[in-house]
């Protein structure tokens, strides 16, 4: 269960690193937008100023009344600067400079500010600020032509001016040719408005976020704990399965098969002998006066020489021989693959082995017991399952009455 909280943590962590990445990426992707939606803008204004002053320039000359707003303009040296028209009344030119200054001073009271603005300027009051001025040298140096900034609480753009053809009849002066860098027009405009925008879709973002966070969260978390759970019962139910198996397969007192376990694998065996034609022999085993060890030390001792008798045995057979408890004192061995011959010789040892094995009780006695055996195999004939059996019970009596402690062979004995 700790486990399962744990594992459940690290997905909800997970679920929020992936989110809040995501949330960060979206908040800078909002905030570049702003930005690209004023550089639109700029531009926008850009393209308008200068399609006004385009047209002043071929126009050649734009004269308007002189007023008090429209004095002369002092910086503009061309002999037909001051004209009178055919009523009398006095006309100066508006040249595009001129008239775009004239414009920037008319949207001094609104938001948008514009100027136009040169790092050699004619007009002193062109002069460019700190940002215009880095952003001019900035052009002359990379070849762009645009720059786009927020820059403390307002959004700022500025855009190049390159001497064009009509331009030289006012800057021939100053040693500009056409095609250089000759001034720029920035706009601003206040960043509040932009600014509530930006926080308004980065708010929208911010739950958009939180709901998919939770939602991930819920579904991985749903999910792993099912699949948690769906493989806790499995692995407890193959347990089951597992330990039911062994109950049913092993003798409970020694762990070798059990009697049940022990004949189905006979019945195998012999299916894969008639199939195969490869002999099989079977031995029976039974403990030598094992009455006696019971009446001499008890039952639970007898339990312990039964166990260890069967460890003992088992190791000394190979990995394919099966052994399995028979009944009461009495333990069948099969041996598939071997002959008669081999069969005996194993039959000798393993009736020695015992012979030669000292059990320990808890009291510290040593018990030693001996057994009888009888062999019977199918080398060449085709036997039953059961006929097998009863002739090794029949060789393994003689063991007996011949007086225990050997081997008999069916057939031969
Ligand atoms: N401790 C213990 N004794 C068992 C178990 N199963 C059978 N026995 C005992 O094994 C003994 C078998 O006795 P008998 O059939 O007379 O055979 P024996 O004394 O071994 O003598 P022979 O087989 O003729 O050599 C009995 O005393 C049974 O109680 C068991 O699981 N545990």
């Amino acid at each position: 269960m700790r486990r399962l909280t744990i594992i459940n943590f690290l997905i909800v962590l997970g679920c929020a690193l992936a989110v809040g990445l995501s949330w960060q990426i979206n908040h800078e992707a909002i905030e570049a937008v702003a930005l690209k939606l004023f550089r639109a803008e700029g531009r926008s204004a850009f393209t308008l100023i200068q399609t006004a002053r385009h047209w002043n320039a071929i126009q050649g000359k734009v004269y308007v009344p002189v007023s008090a707003d429209t004095p002369p303009n002092p910086y503009l040296r061309t002999p037909d600067r001051d004209i009178t028209d055919n009523l009398g009344r006095r006309l100066t030119q508006v040249n595009p400079a001129y008239m775009t200054r004239q414009i920037s001073e008319l949207l001094q009271d609104s938001d948008v500010q514009m100027r136009i603005t040169s790092l050699d300027p004619i007009n002193p009051l062109n002069r460019p600020d700190g940002w215009e001025a880095a952003s001019l040298r900035q052009f002359e140096i990379s070849g762009e032509l645009e720059r786009v900034e927020r820059v403390q609480d307002r959004y700022r753009y500025i855009s190049g001016l390159i001497v064009q053809r009509e331009c030289m009849q006012c800057h021939e002066d100053q040693g500009y040719r056409v095609g250089d860098l000759r001034g720029g027009i920035s706009f601003s405009v206040p960043a509040e408005q932009v600014d509530l925008l930006v926080s308004e879709m980065q708010q929208g973002s911010s739950r958009v976020h939180a709901l998919v966070l939770m939602l991930l969260s819920l579904i991985g978390v749903s999910l792993f704990s099912l699949f948690y759970l769906v493989r806790g019962r499995l692995q407890a139910s193959v347990m089951a399965q597992a330990e039911l198996q062994q109950l049913v397969e092993r003798d409970e007192l020694t762990g070798v098969l059990s009697r049940r376990a022990l004949m189905e694998r006979l019945f195998t065996e012999m299916k894969r002998r008639s199939r195969y034609g490869q002999p099989l022999s079977l031995l029976m085993l039974d403990l030598d006066h094992f009455k006696r060890v019971n009446d001499r030390y008890g039952h639970q001792a007898g339990d312990l020489v039964l166990k260890e008798l069967a460890q003992m045995l088992e190791q000394h057979l190979r990995e394919v021989d099966i052994i399995g408890r028979y009944g009461g004192e009495e333990f069948t061995v099969l041996l598939p693959n071997t002959a008669r011959l081999q069969a005996e010789r194993l039959a000798q040892r393993l009736c020695q082995a015992a012979a030669e094995y000292r059990i320990r009780l808890h009291g510290g006695d040593l018990v030693q017991v001996t057994l009888s055996i009888g062999l019977a195999s199918c080398d060449t004939d085709l036997l039953s399952a059961e006929t097998l059996l009863a002739r090794a019970d029949e060789a393994l009596y003689v063991a007996k009455q011949r007086g225990r402690n050997r081997v008999s062979v069916y057939g031969q004995d």
